[in-house]
């Protein structure tokens, strides 16, 4: 099977993106094909497969598989790089549209410099704080702020927010501590979130300022991660570490995310948006 691909990426979170308005594939092959594209020896190397294709409920669409080929509900990142491909292709006419995702639609801004894409602005929409909604097994309380939570003999406080997808963040005092790599895979399927979590490390630097790491669901550790970026300074709000309706300073591996929990209740994210390569992937299933 030969399937044209784009390699983007939002801050070296990368993924390889399947445009289904210039071509269209049965269903059943997308968890299978985010496996085999995301292996960096065998396939072509990315964090997973994200789908570019029409809706009737936005101006465009987005699907994104994880490198397990676990279907995710939002990727914020992968969003970025929607909007700056969708633009230049001429999927859609103006700067400013509304992309669907299996979460919510949102709406996006590109900025153009020079005839470039370089930056991309998503209202991301409203965080969802509700336990039950995140999702998160307990009863302590219906949100989850700092609130107790202990694992393999550890005890740290976590709270947990999603932005159509879960996020556990947990605030630690200097990022180059976090246990990432060892209560990351634990924390990611751990039997409280039904459904797994991404997870956050984040360091307080200033009111304005976060230092961020992710282990994500299906993923593993990523360079970047959109949402989770979103969740982490919703988070900081909710904990007194940030300032609302301020635009925060998200210091990611592979670079920054600005992010404002506008007092209108909704996250605005804005970042950069890259192509990597285009190509054609020998499939042979
Ligand atoms: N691993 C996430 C999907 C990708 C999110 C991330 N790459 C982003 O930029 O938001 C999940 O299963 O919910």
């Amino acid at each position: 099977m030969e399937i044209t691909y784009i390699k983007m990426h939002g801050l070296g979170n990368s993924y390889i993106f399947v445009d289904l308005f210039q071509s269209n594939f049965d269903e059943s092959i997308f968890a299978p094909l985010a496996k085999s594209v995301s292996d960096v020896n065998t396939g072509i190397g990315s964090d997973g497969l994200i789908l570019i294709h029409p809706s009737d409920k936005a101006d465009v669409g987005m699907r994104i598989f994880n490198k397990d080929g676990s279907e995710g509900r939002n990727c914020g990142n992968g969003l970025r790089c929607v909007a700056k491909y969708a633009y230049q292709n001429r999927i859609v006419a103006n700067k400013a549209f509304t992309i669907e995702t299996k979460a919510n639609n949102v709406q996006a801004h590109v900025h153009e410099v020079n005839n470039y894409v370089d930056e991309v602005t998503i209202d991301m929409g409203e965080p969802i704080l509700t336990r039950n909604n995140i999702p998160m097994k307990g009863t302590s309380s219906d949100t989850v702020v700092n609130e107790p939570f202990t694992i393999d003999d550890k005890s740290m406080n976590i709270t947990a927010v999603s932005m159509g997808n879960p996020h556990a963040i947990f605030f630690v005092e200097k990022i180059e501590d976090a246990p990432l790599y060892e209560l990351g895979p634990r924390i990611t399927k751990d039997d409280r979130f039904p459904e797994g979590v991404n997870v956050e490390f984040v360091e307080v630097v200033s009111d304005t300022e976060l230092n961020f790491r992710v282990w994500e669901r299906g993923s593993g550790v990523t360079q970047a991660c959109g949402t989770g970026a979103c969740a982490s300074v919703v988070a900081a709000v909710l904990n007194g570490h940030v300032l609302r309706d301020k635009e925060i300073c998200v210091h990611l591996s592979g670079g920054d995310l600005y992010v404002k929990w506008a007092n209108d209740g909704h996250v605005w994210m804005r970042g950069r948006a890259d192509t990597t390569s285009t190509g054609m992937y020998y499939w042979n299933r």
